[in-house]
């Protein structure tokens, strides 16, 4: 990205934009649109219901992979088109104390890790959940919509606890808490419209009708609208025996200014597997070729089974639908048993086991409505796009479980591992702002990784190279064999001789059976207090477990040194980054 020459408060993308947008209209909707920006600029109007501390309504998500941000962001759009004047926050930087400041919030939160909330969102919910210093919010008026995946055994908790939290500290609801699934677009999108009826009117802005700006939102490319890109390589980085080997891939980006910073990620459409299509095919006795609708998309059932449809885990509805459809009985009494003895029986089933095991002949439209949508999988960018614009790298490792006895490997790592040079890949940026490199240009940085969790820091080094920052780092990486594993060594032994990388250290668990990922930090105690002391910022990335425990370990030794709370105080001053999958 090229630096601003002029004084104009716009990136360049938006700048472009407009231009292009301006040559488009005429006199007369220029004349039109230049009126309705200043009336939206001129908001809250004479009778909007805003309070010292903002507009009227707030509307507070809680997202790891953005689906709350960007429902928020719809009822934000809805609300500027019946003038009613709303902001967006992020969970991540509300206190609940501001709560009592407002009238009306609206809460969208998924439920991530088992059964917790977003963990950005970690400090909200504590706070919120301290009964010596939570805030009474008699005058609050609110409505919480709550996103999960009825897979988990903890179906939409964070969002259950803060509907019950938020009325036990005095606040009235709105209207009732909605539970999603992961097909959440339509409940969630009628559950907004609700909202939208029980929010106060407002006088509407002078222009009638007016087009939604921000539901046009300047993000381009999403889940929606992905970026077909080209597969340029796909290389094992990995010993080329291992069962779970690591791949780098690079894909061409011909579009400039793709919106992605060092710790930003792409979600990866991925495909499920031919065969598995067939398989599923072949079991429903359904030809590929006859036309379905997804999303309001007619297509070929083979394309919504290989594109649209989860054809691993099955839900709820399928397993309802099938019940009725081969009229068994002990598939009925295990709907009729309730959400528990479901979850019981869906846990030791894929979709292909029910339908090999309990054979019936479904409607394609009907197949296509009760699967699961195919979710799509984040991958770190491990290459800062301000070095290489032209191309989006990824570090893939093949994911595989044990499932009843059998082995089987994840859609999305199977997909990206499977690729051939010149194959399309379909996805979108996601941004990961809290794990972005400090605003401080000299804050040390202390970037702690597992495996994959490499490889966005091989984007900051890129980065940090590029731009001249000369701030101390420090790498910590953990992998299997000293010999194989070392991934992106050449890169990182570079850094460290230019002066990139302060320090590096690793852990090879094969060769080193005994040592964790954090023994080079407590080994070296001394330098990792002092950096700490210096304002570092650390960062964990990979494995949830091996990184639990490695920050585990780190709180109490720090805890121990520089005080008890400390490990807290560095979270809260947001110098605690983690990224972990
Ligand atoms: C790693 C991971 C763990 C999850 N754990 C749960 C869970 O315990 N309970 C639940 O109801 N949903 C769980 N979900 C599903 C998410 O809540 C769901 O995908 C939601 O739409 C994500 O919303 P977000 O994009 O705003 O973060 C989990 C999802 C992921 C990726």
């Amino acid at each position: 990205m090229t630096a601003q020459a002029s004084a104009h408060p716009f990136s360049e993308t938006q700048w472009r934009r407009i231009h292009a947008l301006l040559e488009d209209l005429d006199e007369r909707q220029v004349l039109w649109l230049s009126g309705y920006l200043s009336g939206r600029s001129n908001a809250p109007g004479p009778s909007a219901q805003t309070t010292g501390s903002g507009p009227a309504v707030l509307i507070a998500y809680g997202t790891e992979t953005d689906n709350s941000r960007h429902l928020a962001e719809c009822l934000k759009a809805q609300c500027a088109e019946h003038g009613i004047t709303a902001d967006v926050q992020d969970l991540a930087s509300v206190r609940p104390r501001q709560l009592t400041k407002r009238k009306h919030l609206v809460v969208i939160v998924a439920t991530h890790g088992d059964g917790e909330p977003p963990e950005p969102a970690h400090p909200f919910f504590e706070e919120l959940a301290e009964d010596a210093t939570a805030p009474k919010l008699a005058g609050l008026r609110f409505a919480v919509l709550a996103l999960g995946d009825s897979t988990y055994e903890h179906f939409c908790t964070a969002g259950r606890t803060l509907d019950v939290r938020l009325e036990a500290l005095g606040g009235q609801r709105l209207i009732e808490r909605q539970e999603c699934d992961v097909d959440f677009e339509t409940p969630a999108r009628e559950w907004l419209a609700k909202v939208m009826e029980a929010l106060p009117r407002e006088t509407p802005l002078p222009v009638a009708n007016t087009p939604s700006l921000a539901a046009s939102d300047a993000r381009a490319f999403d889940k929606q609208h992905p970026l077909e890109t080209e597969v340029l390589v796909n290389q094992c980085l990995s010993a080329p025996g291992r069962a779970n080997p690591i791949h780098h891939l690079e894909l061409a980006l011909d579009i400039p200014d793709f919106p992605a910073a060092p710790g930003d990620a792409v979600g990866v459409l991925a495909d499920n597997p031919p065969q598995q299509v067939a398989a599923v095919l072949d079991a429903s006795g359904l030809s590929g070729e006859q036309p379905v609708v997804v999303d309001g998309l007619a297509q070929p059932l083979v394309q919504a089974l290989r594109q649209h449809r989860d054809l691993t885990l099955p839900g709820g509805r399928l397993l309802a639908y099938w019940a009725e459809l081969t009229g068994e009985a002990k598939l009925k009494s295990v709907v009729d048993n309730g959400t528990r003895s479901q979850r019981a029986f869906l846990r030791r089933h894929q979709v292909l086991d029910l339908m090999r095991r309990h054979p019936a002949r479904p409607d394609a439209d009907m197949l296509v409505d009760v699967l699961r949508p195919l979710q799509p999988r984040l991958y770190d960018l491990a290459n800062s796009l301000d070095v290489e614009e032209d191309t989006l790298h990824l570090t893939v490792k093949r994911f595989q479980y044990e499932f009843e006895g059998r082995v089987e490997t994840g859609i999305a790592s199977r997909y990206l591992l499977d690729l051939q040079p010149g194959d399309r890949v379909r996805l979108y940026p996601h941004r990961n702002a809290r794990f972005h490199l400090p605003d401080d240009p000299r804050a040390p940085l202390i970037l702690v990784a597992e495996g994959t969790g490499i490889a966005p820091y091989r984007a900051f080094i890129q980065h940090l190279a590029r731009t001249g920052r000369h701030t101390p780092c420090w790498l910590v990486f953990a992998e299997q064999r000293f010999e194989e594993d070392f991934l992106y060594q050449l890169a990182f032994q570079e850094a460290r001789r230019r002066g990139v990388l302060e320090r590096v250290d690793t852990v090879f668990q094969v060769d080193q059976p005994n040592r964790a990922l954090a023994d080079p930090l407590l080994d070296h105690a001394a330098p990792f207090i002092d950096w700490l002391k210096r304002g570092a910022h650390l960062y964990f990335c990979g494995d949830k477990d091996r990184l639990g425990d490695t920050e585990a370990r780190l709180r109490e030794a720090v805890d121990e040194r520089l005080g008890a709370g400390h490990w807290k105080q560095l979270s809260k001053a947001k110098r605690l980054h983690r990224n972990l999958y």
